[in-house]
């Protein structure tokens, strides 16, 4: 789906909640039953509340928040991972996410195959892939490993290959949650120089990460969760204070 002019990214009172326990104990069914199956066994969790938030194309954009806040849910819902309750999701241009160490990977497929599939899958086609192939190969550094069943890979390989295939695709919005604390260091450098580089060029980025330090210095705005709502909203330097006083608070 399309959004208007400028915006990247658009969030309306995206609703999620969750089914933590389907069932109870015996002696709870036994009451639900007598009582003629009135109300809900389920114990639910609402993971948002009530999110609505904009982002427009270029922005870089760290989403923070405690534990158990509501981040992944959020980025997953954006990325189309998740559907919301609902609320609407828009998404403008390619949206490359990476959002799971090793999601979208076929695990009993090589890693050659797999940047073939995870290629078609974020819309390049297969003359598209073929010319980048080598390139995706040398920035992940994976090197006689390609070949390899990715089921043998270690979660830093994971991360490697789907984070080099995603900047390879070419996105105009991308999505990363978390998973570059699984990089070893010369690697986790590498990937930021790759994203200060895809945001100087004007591509949109939605960062999830606990490292205040790396988004204070990735991106220019935060917006702060809080239990599933959205509390705070502006530059990130204020946000990252705010969110510090918080943890403090909860200590
Ligand atoms: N598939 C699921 N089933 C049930 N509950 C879920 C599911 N996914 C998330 N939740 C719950 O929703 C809440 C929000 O989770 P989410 O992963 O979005 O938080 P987060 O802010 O990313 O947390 P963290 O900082 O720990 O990664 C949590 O309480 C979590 O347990």
């Amino acid at each position: 789906m399309r959004a208007s002019s400028q915006l990247a990214i658009s969030c309306q009172n995206l609703r999620k909640q969750f089914v933590l326990r389907h069932t109870r104990s015996m002696k709870e069914a036994v009451v639900w039953l007598l009582k003629g199956r009135r109300g809900d066994l389920s114990k639910k969790f609402m993971a948002l509340t009530d999110v609505s938030f904009e982002v427009n194309q270029g922005e870089t954009v760290a989403l923070l928040g405690l534990n158990g806040s509501g981040k992944s849910t959020l980025l997953k819902l954006i990325s189309g991972v998740l559907q919301p309750d609902s609320g609407s999701v828009l998404t403008r241009g390619r949206v490359a996410g990476l959002i799971e160490v090793g999601a979208g990977f076929h695990h009993d497929l090589s890693g050659r195959d797999n940047v073939y599939l995870n290629g078609a899958i974020l819309g390049m086609s297969e003359k598209q892939i073929d010319d980048m192939f080598d390139s995706i190969v040398e920035f992940s550094e994976i090197g006689e490993f390609i070949d390899t069943e990715v089921k043998f890979y270690s979660s830093g390989m994971y991360l490697r290959l789907a984070f080099s295939i995603a900047v390879h695709t070419d996105p105009e919005v991308f999505l990363i949650d978390e998973i570059l604390a699984v990089g070893d260091e010369p690697f986790q450098r590498k990937c930021i120089a790759k994203i200060k580089e895809l945001s100087a060029n004007g591509k949109t980025l939605l960062v999830v990460s606990h490292d205040l330090d790396l988004v204070s210095t990735v991106c220019e705005r935060g917006v702060l969760l809080e239990h599933g709502n959205v509390i705070m909203d502006g530059d990130v330097h204020d946000v990252v204070t705010e969110l510090r006083r918080r943890s403090r608070d909860a200590a």
